[in-house]
C-alpha cells in the first residue's frame, strides 16, 4: 500500500469532526448562505461549510450537548429543538425565494432538474487568490461562480477545506510561485520542492457531507482525483459539473479595433459599434496577443499534467510556451 493510501485510511479510522457553529452571511450579489465552522481530532484547521438553503442541517450542530440550553443552542446557531429536520417541501420554498427562482421552478416542473440532488463544491482554499487577487490562477473566480450557482439552484453547498496550495502552504507555495517565474510550471516546481503535486485529501469533505446528511451529490469540478477520491470516500457522484474558467468563454477579439478583450474584465469604450460586433475565433488571439499569461499556462498545465477536464481552446492546445 502506498504511503499517501496508508495516511488516507488512517485519518478515515481516526478522524472525527464537529460543526461548532452556524450563521447567517448575506452577500451583496449572492445571496444568503449558512456558514457552518468546523473543528476535527486531528490539527487545529477550521473547514467550513457554505450552505445555500435554509433546510440542509447539521447533525452534530443540533445534537444535545452537556449542560445545553436555549441560549447556548441559539448562539451557536443549533435549532431551539433538538435534532428538527425540516420537510423537503421547504427547498421550494427557498428556490421560490431566490431572485432566479422561476426559472428553476420551471424546470422542476418539467423533471430537468431534481432538486432533491444538491449541488456540492469542495472548494480550496487560496490565499493569493481570494484574498490579495492574484492573477496566477483562477481559484476566486472558482469560489465566486460556485457560491453563485449554488445559490441560484438553492439547494447546495460550498465546502471550503482549509488546504492552502495544494496542501503543501503557503509558504511552500510561495516557494513555488519564485519558482514559477523562473520557468518551472506548477506541477515541476512543487516536485523541486519536494512536495506532492496534489497533496489534498478529501475524507474531512466527505465527513462534513455526511453530518449534513448529504450523500449523493452534483459535484462542480473538472478534477478527476476530487471525484475518484470522493466516491472511494462513499459520496454518490451522479453529475459532474464543469467549471468552465471565463476567460475561454469570453476571449474575443474585435477585427477592426485590433483589440483583445477578457470580456468579464477589460473595458470595450476604445472600440466603435463595428468593431464590437465583429469578433476573431480565439486561435487567432495567441499568434497577435504573443505571450501567454500566466492564468493562461495555469490552465494549461492543470491540463497536460494534472489531467484536468478543461476544455482549452485550440490556441493553448498545441503551444510549445513552457507553462508557468
Ligand atoms: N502549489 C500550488 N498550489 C496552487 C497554485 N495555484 C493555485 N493553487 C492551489 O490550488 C488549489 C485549487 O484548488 P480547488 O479550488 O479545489 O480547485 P482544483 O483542484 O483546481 O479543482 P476544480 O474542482 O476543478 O476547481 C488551492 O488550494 C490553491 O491554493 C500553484 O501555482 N501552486
Amino acid at each position: 500500500m502506498s504511503p499517501q493510501v496508508i495516511e488516507s485510511n488512517n485519518i478515515e479510522k481516526n478522524l472525527k469532526i464537529r460543526c461548532e457553529v452556524r450563521c447567517r452571511i448575506p452577500t451583496a450579489d449572492k445571496g444568503e448562505f449558512y456558514v457552518h465552522l468546523y473543528t476535527n481530532n486531528l490539527n487545529n484547521k477550521k473547514h467550513l461549510a457554505i450552505v445555500a438553503g435554509s433546510h440542509i442541517y447539521s447533525r452534530s450542530l443540533n445534537e444535545i450537548r452537556e449542560n445545553d440550553t436555549d441560549e447556548k443552542r441559539m448562539i451557536r446557531g443549533a435549532t431551539i429543538k433538538p435534532n428538527v429536520k425540516l420537510p423537503l417541501k421547504s427547498i421550494e420554498k427557498d428556490i421560490i425565494n431566490n431572485k432566479n427562482g422561476n426559472q428553476f421552478i420551471n424546470k422542476i416542473e418539467k423533471n430537468e432538474i431534481n432538486q432533491e440532488i444538491p449541488l456540492v463544491r469542495i472548494h480550496s482554499e487560496c490565499f493569493t487568490s481570494e484574498t490579495i487577487f492574484s492573477s496566477r490562477c483562477d481559484c476566486a473566480e472558482q469560489l465566486e461562480r460556485s457560491m453563485r450557482k449554488i445559490q441560484e439552484y438553492g439547494n447546495g453547498v460550498v465546502i471550503y477545506l482549509k488546504q492552502e496550495g495544494r496542501n503543501i502552504g503557503l509558504l511552500n507555495k510561495m516557494m513555488a510561485y519564485n519558482l514559477q517565474d523562473n520557468g518551472y510550471d506548477t506541477v515541476e516546481a512543487n516536485i523541486k520542492l519536494n512536495q506532492p503535486v496534489d497533496g489534498r485529501n478529501y475524507t474531512i469533505a466527505a465527513r462534513i457531507l455526511e453530518d449534513l446528511q448529504i450523500d449523493t451529490v452534483r459535484l462542480l469540478t473538472n478534477n478527476p482525483d476530487k471525484i475518484e477520491q470522493l466516491t472511494s470516500l462513499g459520496v454518490n457522484i451522479v453529475e459532474r459539473i464543469p467549471m468552465i474558467p471565463s476567460i475561454f468563454e469570453n476571449i474575443n477579439k474585435h477585427r477592426n479595433c485590433n483589440h483583445v478583450h477578457y470580456l468579464s474584465s477589460d473595458s470595450t469604450s476604445n472600440c466603435s459599434e463595428d468593431d464590437m460586433n465583429t469578433i476573431i475565433e480565439p486561435e487567432i488571439v495567441s499568434e497577435e496577443h504573443g505571450k501567454l499569461t500566466e492564468l493562461e499556462k495555469y490552465l494549461q498545465t492543470k491540463v497536460e499534467s494534472m489531467n484536468h477536464d478543461i476544455p482549452l481552446p485550440e490556441y493553448l492546445m498545441h503551444n510549445n510556451t513552457k507553462g508557468i
